[in-house]
């Protein structure tokens, strides 16, 4: 790929987003980059009024994101990052900087002053490049900012206030998002899209251009980086790096192994262009002594074929629970690790070592710790743990995958070859004992834990106040909703099995007493009353069938007015750009008679049984929402 020269500077090094936007995590990840989000804690309080101009603001505030979480690390969890990216959005309009609004009155005074008029949108980006020498923290910073200029149509109140309502103003920047409904008040867009949505990819990549690819005296006319240079160009670029005498070439350090990786890099240093001193890593030779560069490897395909080595690494270390032996201690030596869990030495120190480069574990002279990520995500006993569903990926999914070619060949599930049954019903398979049954419905509490805010709050629900989680297995998400909305009850329904052994998943504390268990079949049995019922990583499950089945017993009990609410990871309609749904979609032919469905097919399975005014939210995590009416 084109732009993975650029990016593939990065690669090797341990990246930190300062930001908790999901969106800046989406452009980034979806372009490859793999990094850490540590949001930033700073408090986006500079007195405007000392800023001449408003973009001044947003590179400020970016680059004081990205200070103190490059501080915070080096200090409070003894981890220097190598690169921490900070960023700001901001909406100007009038002189006047707009930033997220802090209610609804908020947002419409925010929304009305853009109403029918053009205003900039304006991010700021600071990159820091981190450098821990004798315990100091050094660092080089490096930061631009791009503007983008929107222009809203005349809107009228009603639509203001029923745009207000969808709950979308409420994280963005100006109280819009251009990316969702907020798109539908857009006349035109002049510049960078996705620098209004928090992010601006091209000049970020172009900056990295410019500090991993400086130009040289004789290749300076040639090369403007007035866009982003060509795969053609960066063959250029690093002919110009080599030329560059103020570089420091250790000849021959580097050699691709027999497996086409990486044993070793040379070490550049540097200044650029702009005087910012930079350090970077760059391959020198293969085998052959042939001169390679990143721009010439096929890093997307090593990295796929990689790939599977880095999940085996992450399920073995789950599984040892090496991430929970860790968590909140010191750092801790392999051979101690070994001991206490009981491994071999040298192969608890290269599993040890992979996940450290991997960005799971910290590695220091002093030994092996967490990431915060690895406290978070990792070790089994938090809030957002995703144990419970590596373990199911370890388990069920990784011998079911060793059959995808099988499953492709015959377009059906492989739970047959992967464990030696035939199960009538799908979730026989995870019910027939009490081991499975109990890891199974971890998998699932963890990632409706992960997703649980975004599916309660990618609509505005206030209006219901029952609704019934169909399939809401250990009420997870039941448990969210009734928080956001104290007036809701919801009842989950799932089968007997399930709801006998829901009690070890409930949270403590008075937030329970909304949220009742009722068991039954949703194919066979009367389905509870309710004003919303929630179908939750359900109808991916079954083919079409099935689904029409499900979908009219809910339209007979559904009254007009009521409503559907679908959490699923929506597929684009053209089936191309969202990967991570696309590799769900296979996960449910090995192990189901579902898939993954787009929005548009979605629709038109609801609209079938009544339910129109179908509504998409795609939340950036990994469930999207879809919500529809009974008319
Ligand atoms: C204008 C606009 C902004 N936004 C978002 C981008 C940013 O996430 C947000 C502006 O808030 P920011 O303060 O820039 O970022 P954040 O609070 O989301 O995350 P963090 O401070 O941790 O980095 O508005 C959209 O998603 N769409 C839009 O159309």
């Amino acid at each position: 790929m084109v732009l993975n020269p650029v990016l593939g500077k990065l690669v090797s090094k341990r990246v930190v987003l300062a930001s908790a936007s999901p969106r800046r995590q989406e452009i980034l990840t979806n372009v490859g980059l793999r990094f850490e989000v540590v949001p930033s804690w700073f408090k986006e309080t500079l007195e405007k009024s000392s800023f001449t101009a408003p973009y001044e603001y947003a590179v400020e505030t970016a680059k004081q994101k990205a200070l103190e979480v490059a501080n915070r690390m080096h200090v409070k969890h003894l981890r220097t990052p190598d690169v921490v990216i900070g960023a700001d959005t901001i909406v100007s309009v009038d002189e006047q900087i707009l930033e997220k609004p802090v209610d609804k009155q908020d947002a419409y005074r925010m929304l009305s002053r853009l109403n029918g008029k053009e205003h900039s949108v304006f991010t700021g980006v600071a990159i820091i490049h981190c450098h821990s020498k004798d315990n100091q923290l050094e660092m080089d910073i490096t930061d631009f900012y791009e503007e983008t200029k929107v222009k809203f149509s005349e809107l009228s109140e009603e639509l203001l206030w029923e745009y207000i309502h969808s709950g979308e103003p409420m994280d963005k920047a100006g109280g819009y998002g251009i990316q969702a409904l907020g798109g539908m008040l857009v006349e035109y867009v002049h510049g960078d899209f996705l620098n209004v949505v928090g992010f601006p990819l091209n000049h970020f990549c172009k900056k990295l251009a410019e500090l991993y690819y400086p130009p040289s005296k004789h290749n300076v006319q040639r090369k403007k980086y007035d866009s982003i240079p060509s795969v053609d160009t960066f063959e250029n670029q690093s002919d110009g790096e080599s030329e560059s005498s103020n570089f420091t070439k250790q000849k021959g350090a580097s050699k691709l192994d027999s497996s086409g990786t990486y044993s070793s890099e040379a070490v550049y240093a540097s200044e650029n262009s702009s005087g910012v001193r930079t350090g970077f890593t760059v391959p020198l030779e293969n085998q052959n002594g042939v001169s390679q560069s990143a721009a010439k490897l096929p890093s997307k395909i090593l990295e796929l074929m990689d790939g599977f080595r880095a999940s085996k690494a992450l399920f073995v270390a789950s599984k040892l629970k090496i991430f929970d032996h860790l968590k909140d201690k010191g750092p801790m030596k392999a051979v101690d690790i070994a001991n206490d869990v009981g491994t071999s030495v040298c192969g608890t120190e290269r599993l040890l070592d992979a996940c450290a480069s991997l960005g799971l574990l910290e590695k220091t002279p002093q030994g092996y710790s967490n990431t915060d990520s690895a406290n978070t995500y990792l070790a089994s006993d938090g809030k957002y743990s995703l144990h419970g569903y590596i373990i199911h990926s370890n388990d069920h999914l990784w011998p079911l995958f060793t059959n995808l070619e099988s499953a492709v060949k015959e377009g059906s599930r492989q739970n047959h070859r992967a464990f030696g049954k035939k199960a009538d019903d799908l979730f026989k398979d995870y019910y027939h004992s009490q081991e499975v049954k109990q890891r199974f419905m971890s998998a699932m509490h963890s990632i409706a834990h992960l997703t649980a805010r975004d599916v309660a709050t990618a609509f505005d629900l206030s209006q219901f106040k029952s609704a019934c989680d169909l399939g809401g297995c250990t009420g997870a998400l039941a448990h969210e909703l009734v928080q956001v909305y104290p007036n809701l009850k919801v009842t989950v329904f799932d089968l007997p099995e399930v709801i006998a052994n829901t009690s070890y998943f409930q949270p403590s504390g008075q937030h329970t007493a909304p949220v009742t268990f009722v068991s039954g079949d949703f194919f066979k049995d009367s389905l509870p009353e309710a004003d919303l019922y929630i179908l939750s990583r359900v109808l991916h499950d079954w083919p079409d069938e099935k689904i029409h089945v499900l979908l009219s017993k809910v339209s007979a009990v559904c009254r007009p007015g009521c409503a559907v609410l679908l959490a699923e990871m929506v597929l684009d309609d053209e089936k191309k750009n969202r990967s991570t749904a696309l590799l769900q979609s296979l996960n449910m032919l090995v192990q189901t008679e579902g898939k993954e469905r787009s929005g548009s097919e979605y629709q038109a399975l609801l609209e079938q049984h009544g339910f129109t005014n179908v509504k998409i939210r795609i939340t950036g995590n990994l469930l999207d929402v879809i919500l529809c009416v009974k008319t």
